[in-house]
């Protein structure tokens, strides 16, 4: 603290306090209140409550700790900073009264569990391959090259739950059908297999086989391109055993003359984007769908969520039309084998609402697969899994730690630091944010270059914007991953292993980016973070996930288990931590133990945050504080995890002009996004609670931004939020344009009206795609 001119924070401890300040310089009143309080701290050392705590109206419950005086001192307003013997700082702004972490927190509302180690009970994987003996992939009527080849070439050896049912009904049957399985269960390789066993026999004139003139058979549909590829790559695998059938992509993102191109080669089967599709199919006369005989429309609820389902009635429509079953005017070559119908399948991890109604438009007397690891097993668990729709991973491992919003910022790095400091217990990690701005904020935290460390080296910086500032051209793979991946961390700066790589991933990024951030994330062998919004949330295969952090939590509980999937996929281990703030957002735990197949969520653990901030901060050599201040000399761990904040803050207060607006907009973006959770779950996510004050800190704001100033404190008491405002800002993308940052500041409307207005707005953004980028 006595380096910084600028701060009086009120609750360092004791060792700290011990050597009076002395106060030069502003007016003698003020230096004679500011004395006087010193005085007091002296006399009894006692937390007080800070400036943010006292401004605009607090709806939390925020108690003061325990030894606070009745009659708090106060307000120091001094015109000039006490003056540091160390290190004054030539910029710091005048009047600027810094909050404490540790003060005037709410408090937690919910009961601490036992200990991880006594309470978590060994649970069997619910979405591994079956065990040996109860059922192999020949078994379900597969022949032996592609039974061989998933052996052999694919190093998988049996079937699971959802893989047994459904390549046995699909091989059999032309009937439709609704896939319902938990996350990572191998659904994509469920719908795969059979489609491509079916079509290795189907035979062209003279018995000769199929190639890529005889036509187009099978059709598959996903909500996003990073999706489509994913599916392509394992299509492309499994066709090493059969590679006469040719698979191919029109996703967008590309020249539409070089998919057409493509289209005119021929394709056996088409992996596509409903938009681009449509738009070929309107456009393309090369196209032809006459013969498509399966249409698989993966991650259905999402499709409909981003407004496919236009797309996707257009689709079956267009397939119906032009289908040489009902057009027999239609010129047939002869296929032998082709089923006389087509068989839809839709899949989906949850039983939504959306994901039925997309079932209208496209299924006929469908049937329902739905599997479970436990079907096999007897029982009471057994029972329980077939009653409930939909559950996460038996042995993924959650757990909730609950962070007063001043503390977020620090706690994410004390967790994030403990986590990766364990050499060789988390390699990857997946860091969920509910915006883009809020990522690329967090991203540029844990990125920044620590001036000096403990260790006295002057880490290697391999930052984002290098070649860049570097003038280099932007045209390689390399500058592509460079602006989302930067290489030196600020978290691991004191451990013996400093090397932490981070990557961002969100919507407003290009889509080579995007492309190259995946790619890199998913080869990296060393220790890696990926920061990113819902984008990466559905369906992305990433191996090797150990944990998935939920900094702020999800939209909905939907959205919780398909964040929660990224982990703990085909039987492997996981660990998912949500973060919520203490009061209503601590209703969420409810939530999270309904999603156990025990119903109770015995091994749902609680982790205490000081815990967290003691473990990182605890040790004064491996400590995250960054620097070897005189006031770290003897410090304890609060201490220096408010030195940690401070020095984060000091970073906006230098960099006003980028990293401040980029705090800022986090913020702005952040609070907005908060507004969006779904109806059911608002009360425990309500806008109206935030403590804006608090929350800036987690921001690394000294205060919250100017325009969101009073007046829009008094509105969001009245039960608005900060109103009408681009659906895009909601979810996260940067306001590029002038009119979108005048739109931040627009004036409040009514809460009700705003909510259904941006919401109308997302939906339309989400519409368009612009998070997705879908072509
Ligand atoms: N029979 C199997 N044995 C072992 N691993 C498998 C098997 N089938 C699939 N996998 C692996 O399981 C992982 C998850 O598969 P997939 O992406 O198809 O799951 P999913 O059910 O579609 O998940 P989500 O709902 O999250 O999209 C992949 O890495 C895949 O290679």
């Amino acid at each position: 603290m006595a380096d910084d001119g600028l701060l009086v924070n009120f609750s360092v401890a004791d060792q700290i306090l011990s050597t009076k300040p002395v106060f030069r310089g502003g007016r003698w009143k003020e230096r004679l209140t500011a004395k006087k309080a010193a005085d007091r701290r002296h006399r009894k050392p006692h937390t007080t409550k800070s400036s943010i705590a006292t401004s605009g109206d607090i709806n939390q419950p925020t108690k003061p700790d325990d030894d606070v005086p009745a009659r708090l001192p106060k307000r120091q307003k001094l015109d000039e900073p006490p003056k540091s013997h160390t290190n004054p700082r030539p910029n710091a702004t005048s009047k600027e009264v810094i909050s404490s972490l540790f003060s005037y927190n709410p408090s937690s509302t919910t009961v601490a569990s036992k200990p991880e180690s006594q309470n978590q009970a060994p649970t069997t994987p619910s979405n591994a391959p079956l065990p040996d003996g109860i059922s192999k992939f020949t078994d379900l009527g597969l022949s032996p090259t592609i039974s061989s080849h998933l052996l052999t070439k694919l190093a998988l050896k049996a079937p699971t739950a959802i893989q047994r049912s459904t390549i046995t009904q699909l091989l059999k049957e032309d009937s439709d059908a609704f896939i319902q399985a938990e996350t990572g269960s191998g659904k994509t390789l469920a719908y795969l297999l059979p489609i491509v066993q079916r079509m290795m026999h189907l035979t062209a004139l003279e018995g000769k086989k199929i190639n890529r003139d005889s036509g187009l058979f099978a059709l598959i549909l996903a909500p996003t391109r990073e999706l489509c590829k994913q599916i392509s790559i394992v299509l492309e695998s499994l066709l090493r055993c059969a590679n006469w059938i040719v698979a191919g992509t029109v996703i967008g993102g590309e020249k539409k003359k070089s998919e057409k191109a493509r289209l005119r080669k021929g394709l056996n089967i088409l992996v596509a984007t409903p938009g681009r599709l449509v738009d070929h199919l309107d456009n393309t006369e090369v196209l032809d769908v006459s013969k498509v005989r399966w249409l698989v429309l993966d991650e259905g609820d999402r499709l409909v969520e981003l407004g496919f389902e236009e797309d996707v009635r257009r689709i079956v429509q267009e397939l119906e039309k032009r289908s040489d079953v009902v057009n027999s005017d239609v010129v047939k070559d002869a296929i032998l084998s082709l089923p006389t119908r087509r068989t839809t399948v839709l899949c989906s991890a949850t039983m939504k609402m959306t994901a039925q109604r997309l079932g209208e438009i496209s299924l006929k007397d469908a049937v329902h697969i739905k599997a479970d690891f436990f079907d096999d097993l007897e029982g009471a668990t057994a029972e329980r899994s077939r009653e409930t729709a939909f559950l996460a991973p038996a042995q993924l491992k959650q757990s909730y730690i609950v962070v007063p919003p001043k503390q977020r910022l620090v706690t994410l790095a004390a967790f994030l630091k403990h986590t990766f400091a364990r050499k060789g217990s988390v390699m990857k990690a997946i860091v969920f944010f509910s915006c883009a701005d809020s990522v690329d904020f967090h991203y540029e935290v844990f990125a920044r270059k620590v001036a000096v460390e403990k260790t006295g080296r002057v880490p290697k910086a391999s930052h984002n914007d290098s070649d860049k500032e570097n003038g280099k051209p932007a045209s390689s793979s390399t500058t592509n991953i460079s602006q989302a991946t930067v290489s030196h961390s600020s978290i691991l700066a004191s451990t013996p292993n400093p090397t932490l790589t981070i990557h961002r991933l969100h919507g407003s990024l290009t889509q080579q980016t995007r492309t190259a951030t995946l790619s890199a994330f998913t080869r990296s062998g060393d220790p890696s973070i990926l920061f990113c919004t819902d984008v990466a949330s559905r369906g992305l295969d990433l191996p090797n996930i150990d944990l998935v952090v939920e900094y702020d939590p999800p939209f909905s509980s939907d959205d919780h288990l398909h964040r929660i999937g990224r982990t703990a996929r085909a039987g492997r281990e996981g660990r998912a931590v949500i973060f919520l703030m203490p009061g209503p957002e601590e209703g969420y735990v409810e939530l999270l133990r309904q999603g156990y197949r025990d119903g109770i969520g015995r091994n749902l653990i609680r982790t205490e945050a000081e815990e967290i901030l003691k473990k990182a901060f605890g040790n004064a050599e491996a400590s995250l504080a960054v620097d070897q201040k005189p006031s770290a000399v003897g410090a304890g761990w609060s201490e220096r995890a408010e030195q940690w904040q401070l020095e984060a803050e000091r970073w906006i207060v230098d960099d006003t002009a980028k990293a401040g607006e980029m705090a800022k907009r986090a913020f702005v973006s952040h609070v907005r996004a908060y507004a969006t959770h779904v109806a059911r779950e608002r009360a425990m996510f309500d806008v109206k609670g935030l403590h804006l004050g608090h929350l800036a800190k987690a921001f690394a704001l000294r205060e919250r931004p100017g325009h969101f100033g009073r007046n829009a404190k008094v509105e969001l008491k009245k039960g608005g939020h900060r109103g009408e405002h681009s659906s895009k800002e909601a979810v996260g993308a940067q306001p590029k344009s002038k009119s979108q940052k005048m739109e931040l500041q627009q004036p409040v409307i009514d809460g009700q009206d705003a909510r259904r207005k941006m919401q109308a707005k997302m939906k339309e953004h989400l519409a368009a795609a612009g998070e997705f980028n879908i072509g």
